[in-house]
C-alpha cells in the first residue's frame, strides 16, 4: 500500500488524472474500473478535458463500473449509468458498448451478476482499478463483512450507506435497498487499484485502513495485501496521518 498525500480535492484529482491518462497512452486498449460518488468527478472533468485538449483517445478502451442500484433503469437520474454518462462516458469517445455497468433493472439480478463477473474474466481482468471509499469502509457496495473471497453479487445497503447517499437522492426512503456489486475478490483482482480519498468525513475510515489489521469487518482493508495499491489522499481525510 502507497500513500500519496496531497494537498486537496484539486490536486487528488489531477495526480489520478495524470496516472490514468498516462495508462491509456501506453495502453490504448485497457480496461478500466470506474467509479461513483462524489469523490471521482473531478478526476473524470480532468479526462474529458485531456480528451478534449490533447485529442486522448478512449476508441479502444474498455470499462467495467463497479456497482449499481438495484431496481433503477440506466435512465433514471439517480443510476449509476446515468452518472457516468454525465460525468465522464457522454463526453469522450468511448464506444458506448464497450462501457459496462451491471443492469440493475435486469429481469433476473443473480444471473446478472454472473453474468458480469463472465464479461470481466473475458476481457482478462481490470489493468486500472478507481475506488473511493464508504464512511465504514466500504469499496463498491460491499458492506462491513463481505467475504473477501466475493465475486459480483447483490447486496443489502447498510442505514448508513442509504443515509450518506442520500445526498444524491434528496430523501433516505428514495435510496434503492439493495445494489449489484462487484465482490471485493472482484476488485482484488485488479491489476492496479487507485483509491481516492478526500475531506474530513472520510477521516475516520482513512485512519481506520491506516492502522487496523485486514479484516472483513473493514472491507478496505482486503487491499492492503494488494501489490499495486495506492491511495491518493488529502490532507483533510489524512488529518494526523
Ligand atoms: N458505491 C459508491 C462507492 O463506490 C463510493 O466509494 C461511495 C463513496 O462516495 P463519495 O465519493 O460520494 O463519498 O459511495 C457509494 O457507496
Amino acid at each position: 500500500m502507497r500513500i500519496i498525500r496531497v494537498k486537496d480535492d484539486q490536486e487528488m484529482s489531477q495526480k489520478a488524472a495524470e496516472m490514468v491518462i498516462a495508462k491509456m497512452r501506453k495502453n490504448p486498449s485497457l480496461t478500466l474500473g470506474l467509479a461513483t460518488g462524489e469523490t471521482p468527478i473531478g478526476t473524470y472533468r480532468l479526462m474529458i478535458e485531456d480528451h478534449q485538449r490533447n485529442g486522448a483517445s478512449y476508441q479502444q478502451a474498455t470499462t467495467f463500473n463497479l456497482d449499481e442500484y438495484v431496481g433503477l433503469p440506466g435512465e433514471n437520474d439517480q443510476s449509476y449509468r446515468y452518472f457516468m454518462n454525465k460525468y465522464l462516458l457522454d463526453h469522450i469517445d468511448i464506444k458506448k458498448e464497450r462501457t459496462h455497468i451491471p443492469d440493475g433493472n435486469a429481469a433476473d439480478v443473480q444471473q446478472e451478476c454472473v453474468t458480469y463477473e463472465r464479461l470481466i474474466a473475458e476481457h482478462g481482468g481490470i489493468d486500472l482499478q478507481i475506488v473511493g471509499i464508504g464512511r465504514n469502509g466500504h469499496i463498491g457496495f460491499n458492506e462491513p463483512g463481505t467475504p473477501f473471497d466475493t465475486k459480483t453479487h447483490i447486496i443489502e445497503l447498510t442505514p448508513s450507506t442509504r443515509e450518506a447517499n442520500a445526498k444524491f437522492f434528496g430523501r433516505i426512503e428514495d435510496v434503492p435497498t439493495h445494489a449489484i456489486t462487484m465482490g471485493i475478490a472482484t476488485i482484488y483482482a485488479s491489476k492496479e487499484i487507485i483509491m481516492l480519498i478526500t475531506g474530513e468525513s472520510k477521516r475516520e475510515a482513512l485512519n481506520n485502513l491506516i492502522h487496523r489489521d485486514i479484516n472483513e469487518a473493514f472491507p478496505a482493508s482486503a487491499l492492503k495485501r494488494h501489490p499495486n495499491f495506492i491511495i491518493i489522499a488529502d490532507e483533510a481525510a489524512l488529518g494526523e496521518n
